[in-house]
């Protein structure tokens, strides 16, 4: 028998402890074969004012509510305990809306809420019509009109289907919205897009199972209508999604890896990052996703990929960091009357864009490196740099860009593995030599390239045209702005470290989430710095949050050894982060590059100071103005990062001069 659940349902289930939820899924699975048996009781909620509501019984203590019309389907659309389920019955209803034939269950507005104590309204101003045919449901339609603060408004459609609360607050925000179309006929409501991002037709009870092992389990059931098209359509050429911090890009990316093994069974494909950490956390989803790894499956981090690669296919590899080549940069840099930051900033440029020959680097466009050189002083260092590279040949080493460049070499020439699709998440974070690699090892055809990034996140590589790599996305190019894991309060202050537009792209972002405004503390020193990090931990504790819900982030790794000993000293348990799939139990201590892609109910940004954010040491390294502006702005992105970590509470915290990032007001 068909059953559908709706995402209300999911959030409940995960709520409740793992022995009741096994309890649940019986009670679910008995149901699916035989919805009389004498055991569950099965009862049509007579006394409500709201028709179509059923109870089935679990235990003493536990209720599942459902909900069916004449025609559909049986929809499990809440459990809790008994008390807490029925009243969830009272203060909700299921209608099909009139316009666009789609059933919305949503909460019941008390018409008392609303006095007509109007001064100006804030949706006030658009029609009855229109609101309808936005699909708000007519109760709620006259409260609407009336609202007039913002607050207010927010309260009101928090109980409303996530679909109209988008269009509402664009709406609030007086942006123009289309209606969402209509639905044919009845039977095809639940596989409408509008209706997908609801209710889910469950086809196994393992299905279930598998989303309540994984935190935050919404997002492996329930699709934003754009991340279903992210993950759904067949593109002809790379493609892309983007989205601020916390919109579902990573989800995408899951979805569609899964998506892709489906659709090209026996060929094989690629799930990669630039982060290692990352790769390691995306392997453990997609096992949940999936429930196993398929064997055509490869996720690794590109430079644990490139390094593996080689090593099969070319041979043993030594890998020279700049520490192996730097002091010939800087004698030469002296000879020749150039800074020895501008040398080695250079020597990097030519080594990630692959200008091995003379040519190559005569003819590439400069553009943006910040100091102009003539055609002789270019001569002048590719001399120099090719002696550089010649020395490490000599040893049988070579740069990490070399490395990357020679496996690209080998796949051009056909001679390396091919993927028949590759997805990247956190593209942002690839410079020239990684997009070239991953060009050339997947095979020319459609779905071939998938990229999931933000530029507000990018904080390893600088600024890069795709399209002079020959990654043209345009008209293949989506874009998600439903913040699913940070209140507003939240997102509102990580999105003001950003400037309002990136790389030409303008940031919008709607959080349908609230909860309590994030905290930026001045100490007198990093010791009451510290002091009042812990006595904000140990408040967190005491109201019921685990250790494992709390982030702590710093700058550099110096800074978390001695926050571990007070820790320690305080009798609260802490653990590093670290690209182990598993961590064990504690305070999740770590920098911001090791959080990336991750998540924490409460983050604290422990030292916020201007010597970190931007770190000095960076900024020193930069040899030009336009070098220094990038560094900036990885520095910017970092604290965005920290910052959009965090999904309900979120403390910065620093000592001496506050980062010159920090939002004021
Ligand atoms: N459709 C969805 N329904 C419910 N939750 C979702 C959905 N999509 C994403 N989420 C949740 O939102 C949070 C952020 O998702 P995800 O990590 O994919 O975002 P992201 O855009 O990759 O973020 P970042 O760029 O910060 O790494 C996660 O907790 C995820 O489970």
């Amino acid at each position: 028998m068909q059953q559908a659940i709706t995402n209300d349902f999911l959030k409940a289930l995960a709520s409740l402890t793992s022995t009741e939820q096994e309890l649940i899924l019986d009670a679910v699975n008995l149901f699916a074969q035989n919805p009389q048996h004498p055991g569950l009781k099965l009862h049509r909620l007579d006394k409500l004012k709201n028709k179509g509501f059923w109870s089935i019984y679990v235990n003493k203590d536990i209720r599942i509510i459902l909900y069916k019309d004449s025609s559909g389907p049986w929809i499990l659309a809440y459990v809790d305990h008994h008390d807490d389920a029925y009243r969830w019955a009272e203060t909700h209803r299921a209608e099909v809306h009139p316009r666009n034939g789609v059933l919305q269950i949503f909460r019941t507005v008390e018409v008392t809420q609303v006095e007509p104590r109007i001064v100006q309204p804030l949706i006030g101003h658009h029609s009855e019509e229109y609101l309808l045919d936005l699909g708000v449901p007519p109760s709620y339609i006259k409260p609407l009109l009336l609202v007039e603060d913002e607050e207010r408004f927010l309260e009101l459609i928090s109980g409303l289907p996530q679909d109209v609360q988008e269009r509402l607050l664009d709406l609030a925000a007086r942006k123009p919205v289309i209606p969402p179309p209509k639905v044919a006929t009845t039977e095809e409501w639940l596989r409408h897009p509008l209706a997908r991002q609801h209710f889910y037709l469950l086809e196994s009870l393992d299905e279930l199972r598998r989303a309540l092992n994984y935190p935050w389990e919404q997002w492996m059931l329930f699709l934003h209508p754009a991340q279903r098209e992210a993950v759904e359509r067949v593109f002809q050429g790379p493609a892309r999604v983007v989205g601020p911090a916390g919109t579902g890009k990573t989800v995408v990316a899951l979805h569609r890896t899964a998506q892709l093994a489906r659709r090209y069974p026996g060929t094989s494909i690629l799930l990669t990052s630039f982060n290692r950490y990352l790769a390691s956390r995306l392997k453990a989803a997609l096992r949940l996703l999936l429930g196993e790894l398929p064997p055509n499956l490869t996720i690794e981090n590109i430079h644990g990929l490139a390094r593996r690669w080689y090593e099969e296919h070319i041979g043993p590899i030594q890998l020279a960091t700049e520490k192996d080549y730097a002091s010939h940069l800087q004698d030469a840099a002296r000879q020749l009357s150039h800074e020895p930051s501008f040398l080695l900033s250079e020597f990097s440029f030519a080594d990630e864009w692959g200008l091995y020959a003379w040519e190559a680097y005569r003819d590439f466009p400069r553009t943006g490196r910040g100091i102009p050189l003539t055609a002789r002083e270019r001569m002048k260092l590719f001399g120099v740099f090719q002696e550089v590279w010649a020395a490490l040949e000599a040893k049988g080493s070579l740069t990490f860009n070399g490395l990357l460049h020679r496996l690209r070499d080998k796949a051009e020439r056909g001679t390396l593995p091919r993927f028949r699709a590759v997805v990247v998440d956190e593209a942002q974070d690839l410079g020239p030599a990684e997009l070239m690699l991953v060009r050339a090892i997947v095979e020319e055809a459609p779905d071939n390239l998938f990229f999931a990034l933000d530029p507000g996140q990018r904080i390893y590589k600088g600024p890069l045209s795709w399209q002079a790599l020959g990654l043209e996305v345009r008209g293949r190019s989506i874009r998600l702005r439903v913040n699913y894991r940070t209140t507003r309060e939240i997102a509102t202050i990580a999105e003001k470290v950003l400037p309002p537009s990136l790389e030409g792209e303008v940031r919008e972002v709607l959080s349908l989430l609230r909860g309590p405004e994030p905290e930026i503390r001045q100490f007198p020193t990093q010791k009451a710095c510290e002091e009042g990090l812990l006595t904000w931990v140990r408040w967190l504790l005491e109201r019921g949050t685990q250790p494992e819900e709390i982030g702590v982030l710093v700058r550099i790794w110096h800074l978390a050894d001695a926050l571990e000993n007070a820790f320690r000293k305080a009798h609260i348990p802490v653990t590093r982060l670290s690209d182990k799939e598993v961590l064990e139990g504690g305070v999740r201590l770590g920098t911001v590059h090791s959080a990336k892609g991750l998540e924490f109910r409460a983050v604290a940004v422990f030292g916020a100071n201007k010597g970190f954010f931007p770190l000095e040491a960076q900024l020193r390294k930069a040899p030009s103005e336009k070098d220094r502006e990038e560094v900036l702005e990885k520095e910017e992105n970092l604290l965005y990062v920290a910052f959009s970590r965090a999904r309900e509470h979120l403390w910065v915290g620093y000592w001496d001069e506050p980062s010159p990032f920090l939002p004021t007001g």
